[in-house]
């Protein structure tokens, strides 16, 4: 699914309507009864609705959306800001299409009327159908004094479109002034704001894209940004009968060192959980059978070590080393590796010995930022997974102008050096060599945790050892299957308790998920309730 910008939204409009034929009326009837349809099967208590319209088609979807649950059997209020007269186009034949009486509301002043009154504080459900994609900052008129009223309103608002007062073109976290939304259903594709705004105020609440009538051939995009979950269809397709694990990869995680065994132990777990067919932990030799105790199903080589346990340089030389690289895998280096010089010389050494494909998080990165002449992903599959802090080190620049230039560094970074870069934080971005960008959108803070990092790189080098043809999709899979599996777990926990390992213990729930719901609309962000 590609994000767009606003004016992409329309041209797509334009070219739905004028390309195939769509009336534009359709897509206005669908987008209302796409919104009426979630609220009634999201929000089923709620029964007594008003609905905020607007005089442009963002009103107009409003209107519909208010029609249908009427229809549905809902007791609606309607509320216009400003005169019908106002109204233009399709949301003019919405309003002349309306059975339900509706409250005018065009100065300020007309919302401290009783019957305002009445319909804001009766209301078990609100529907901001405001302003969408033509706002123009900044929120103006009766539209920001109601704003303020329904912020002292505790009844749900479910946003048509945007919450209103955000700009659909906004890749900024926050938006002042805009509406608070308790969900938001967008239609046909999300835009910017979508992917890059914390437009629920939560990593939990719900936005959906509902499908309204625009052939995928309409929805065009020079933006090259997708959305992560897109990916996961890859993964979809039941396994053959007569499967074998040779036909599922075998990933490969070097990494642990005095005191952080855990790490490889928990990218192994993860690798296998996400359906890799053998895994292989290469530790230092004391800590051996504390990795292979974790899991059974793990296999694991002694490496030679130093003083304090971490990997050393003496293993170039070892033929243990030659025959774990003589085998077809994938190779996960970093979790739990020390930055101890003799661990660098190995980690430059073993870069140099194998084109095998390679996961580098953590500490091997942190090593590879100490030697930039050797990140070249030309004539190897590369895919670092760097969060904000290890990508300062890599790039040479401070957190802070890493975060505020996030999609150009990462879209330059995996271009110039032709890798796959997994840039974490907030909407992780998968940013491929081809220029090409997936955001993610799951995913919750009970993942500021130890251990989260470690997991992702299992599941990133499993899905890639699973799928080594379709790269772009196994990664942007890996980072939505991880943050949903969060998404899942939290539930059974809270954000302060939530661990890695329950993580990968709900990865099961992440593979069942459809994100297409069969009532026509596509979870973006959020989980059914
Ligand atoms: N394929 C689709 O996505 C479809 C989307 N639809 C809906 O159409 C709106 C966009 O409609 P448009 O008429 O272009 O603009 P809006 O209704 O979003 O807003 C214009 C409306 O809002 C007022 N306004 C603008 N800025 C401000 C402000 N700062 N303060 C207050 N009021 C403001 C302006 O005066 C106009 O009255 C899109 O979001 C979807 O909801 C189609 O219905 C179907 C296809
Ligand atoms: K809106």
């Amino acid at each position: 699914m590609k994000i767009l910008s606003a004016e992409e939204m329309r041209v797509t409009d334009r070219v739905t309507m004028e390309a195939h034929g769509v009336p534009s009326l359709s897509l206005m009837n669908h987008a209302g009864e796409a919104v009426a349809r979630f609220i009634l099967r999201e929000f089923p208590a709620a029964r007594c609705i008003t609905v905020l319209c607007g005089k442009g088609n963002n009103g107009g979807d409003g209107l519909v959306a208010a029609r249908a649950l009427a229809t549905a059997g809902c007791d609606v209020g309607v509320l216009l800001l400003g005169n019908p007269s106002d109204l233009k186009g399709d949301a003019a034949e919405m309003f002349r299409r309306m059975p339900l009486p509706v409250t005018i509301v065009e100065e300020e002043a007309a919302l401290a009327t009783p019957e305002v009154g009445r319909l804001l504080d009766s209301t078990e459900l609100l529907v901001d159908a405001v302003v969408g994609t033509g706002f123009k900052p900044p929120l103006r008129g009766p539209a920001a004094a109601l704003r303020d009223r329904i912020r002292t309103l505790t009844s749900p608002i479910v946003a048509v479109d945007l919450p209103s007062g955000w700009d659909a073109d906004s890749r900024n976290y926050d938006a002042e002034g805009a509406f608070r939304a308790d969900a938001v259903v967008t239609f046909t594709a999300p835009k910017l704001a979508h992917a890059c705004g914390n437009l629920t105020g939560s990593a939990y609440r719900p936005i959906v894209v509902a499908a309204i009538g625009s052939p995928e051939a309409a929805v065009r995009s020079d933006l090259n940004l997708t959305w992560a979950g897109s990916s996961k269809k890859i993964a979809a397709a039941p396994r053959a009968a007569d499967d074998n694990k040779g036909r599922h990869g075998h990933v490969l995680v070097i990494g642990g060192s005095h005191g952080k065994a855990g790490a490889p132990s928990m990218a192994s777990l993860a690798a296998l959980r996400t359906g890799a067919g053998l895994v292989t932990a290469a530790v230092a030799g004391s800590m051996l059978s504390l990795v292979a105790s974790t899991t059974p199903e793990l296999m694991t080589v002694g490496l030679s070590e130093g003083q304090r346990g971490e990997i050393d340089a003496r293993n170039l030389e070892s033929t243990a080393l030659d025959a774990l690289l003589a085998r077809k895998t994938v190779i996960a280096l970093g979790p739990g590796l020390g930055q101890e010089p003799a661990t660098e010389e190995f980690v430059l050494g073993l870069l140099a010995r194998t084109r095998l494909p390679m996961v580098i998080d953590a500490d091997a990165l942190n090593i590879l930022a100490k030697h930039r002449e050797l990140i070249d992903g030309r004539d190897r599959t590369l895919i670092l997974t760097p969060h904000p802090g290890e990508m300062s080190r890599l790039a040479g620049l401070s957190v802070k102008e890493v975060q505020s230039e996030r999609e150009p560094l990462a879209r330059e970074f995996a271009t110039r050096h032709q890798l796959t870069l997994v840039l974490k934080g907030w909407r992780t971005l998968i940013a491929h060599p081809d220029g090409s960008i997936a955001f993610n959108t799951t995913g919750n803070p009970g993942m500021a945790k130890g251990g989260s990092g470690d997991i992702l790189t299992g599941i990133v080098a499993a899905m890639v050892a699973q799928y080594p043809d379709q790269l772009a999709d196994a990664v942007n899979a890996a980072v939505y299957l991880h943050g949903l599996a969060a998404d899942f777990a939290v539930r059974e926990q809270d954000e302060h308790t939530l661990l890695a390992t329950d993580t990968i213990a709900h990865l099961f729930r992440a593979f069942r998920f459809n994100p297409h719901d069969p009532a026509g609309y596509v979870w973006f962000e959020g989980l059914p309730r």
